[in-house]
């Protein structure tokens, strides 16, 4: 029985796939064996001494702490692609009310609702919301993944030219991305060109404030800037700097923090983006999947620390050892093996980074199955290592 703790509202169609047989879900565990979560900050709370892995029921993982998870051998999981339709439809809705002042016309009415003349007053008022079409213009895409290509493509349907920046365009990405898109060379280029632009990657050490003073020097004066990404990624006090001076004419954001209330040209949403039925299903359906494959077999599909690594289940017992990613790990497991006359039936060895991790099928296991874990676990860099029979 594994205990899973979930420490946001997860959609019951995924918890659903944690069969009560095999798993407790309590959101209140302490020693849970996994956690589902969605935005909850992590990095506050301490990780218990017996977790096995983290599932993130969306796609950005910088709630999560992710180093702290590797070096004490935990997969975090997540959710590649199944909030994006989600996102992407709020980024277009967010691309007309940057360009149409439908928020500031609408909240309008409701002030001269009681108007005796109401219909003059609506006719006379309207040219305060005069705002332009976005067919012909140019929308920049920063990072092209799930989201952005969607995004992308969905804006060249709509009679906008796109141009896009990703130097780590992966080749799913690239499968799915209209021909159509120009690939710029760098970001500048993008900003540079675009009459909107709409940022697409994720929160990291090295993409903080990705849009600062010097990127904001380089934008096309007069763009609208949308951001349904990461708050993070922007710098607030280099960005209402950009708003007085007219670089920027709208900012759109679904990150609302303090500073960004009560300016006319700034849109916040209180981070809507995955907030559909569909996408908190497909999100959490995944997720459960993947942390019951983990917890059940070892298998890692979808972990942002850990590489992927499958192998059927085939009613042998198991062994899954994470280590570092460096020389003669194999060599020395294998000693390990050989010592107590196990035949290996199958052994698949993955990295990632500076991760690597193995599922090791047996023919059997020998009586004395303890030594042998610690004869694993005394090899110089191994991480974790779980038996699963
Ligand atoms: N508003 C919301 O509710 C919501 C919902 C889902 C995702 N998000 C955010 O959107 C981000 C993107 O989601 P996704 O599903 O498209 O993720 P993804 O991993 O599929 O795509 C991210 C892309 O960004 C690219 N990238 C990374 N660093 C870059 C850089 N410096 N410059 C240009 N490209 C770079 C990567 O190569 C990748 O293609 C997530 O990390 C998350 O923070 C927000
Ligand atoms: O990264 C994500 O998937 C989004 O920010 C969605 O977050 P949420 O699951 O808390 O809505």
């Amino acid at each position: 029985m594994f205990t899973i703790r979930t420490l946001n509202n997860i959609a019951p169609t995924g918890l659903g796939k944690l069969s009560e047989k095999h798993f407790h879900i309590d959101n209140t565990a302490e020693n849970p064996d996994g956690i589902i979560l969605r935005s909850f900050d992590m990095h506050s709370m301490p990780l218990n001494d017996n977790l096995l892995a983290v599932a993130r029921a969306g796609a950005g993982t910088n709630n999560v702490p992710v180093d702290q998870c590797s070096r004490r051998g935990i997969p975090v999981f997540n959710a590649p692609g199944g909030n994006a339709n989600a996102v992407k439809e709020l980024v277009l809705t967010g691309l007309f009310i940057s360009s149409r002042r439908i928020v500031d016309g609408s909240a309008w009415v409701q002030t001269i609702c009681e108007s005796d003349a109401l219909e003059k007053d609506i006719e006379a008022g309207k040219k305060n919301f005069t705002g332009p079409e976005i067919l012909g213009k140019t929308l920049g895409v920063i990072g092209l993944g799930a989201i952005g290509v969607l995004v992308a493509n969905a804006a060249l349907d709509l009679g906008m030219d796109v141009v896009g920046y990703d130097p780590y365009l992966s080749l799913e990405s690239a499968w799915h991305l209209s021909p159509s898109v120009e690939k710029a060379d760098s970001i500048e280029d993008v900003v540079a060109k675009s009459d909107y632009i709409t940022l697409h990657i994720p929160l990291n050490d090295k993409t903080k404030h990705t849009y600062n003073e010097t990127l904001f020097s380089k934008t096309k004066r007069g763009a609208r800037l949308l951001n349904f990404a990461r708050g993070g990624l922007v710098d607030n006090d280099a960005l209402k700097e950009a708003l007085d001076q007219g670089i920027i004419s709208r900012y759109i954001t679904d990150f609302p923090e303090k500073e960004l209330l009560g300016n006319e040209n700034i849109i916040v949403t209180p981070h809507l983006g995955a907030s559909t039925p569909e996408s908190e299903e497909n999100c959490a359906i995944m997720v459960a999947e993947e942390l019951r494959d983990y917890l059940y077999y070892g298998n890692v599909k979808n972990s942002v620390n850990f590489p992927n690594c499958t192998v059927p289940y085939n009613g042998k017992p198991r062994i899954a050892v994470s280590h570092r990613n460096i020389v003669n790990m194999i060599g020395q497991l294998g000693a390990v093996f050989t010592k107590y006359s196990i035949n290996i039936d199958k052994l698949v060895n993955n990295s990632k980074g500076e991760l690597a991790y193995n599922i090791i099928v047996c023919d059997s296991l020998p009586e004395n199955e303890d030594e042998l874990i610690r004869d694993l676990y005394a090899i110089n860099s191994v991480i974790k290592v779980r038996l699963l029979k």
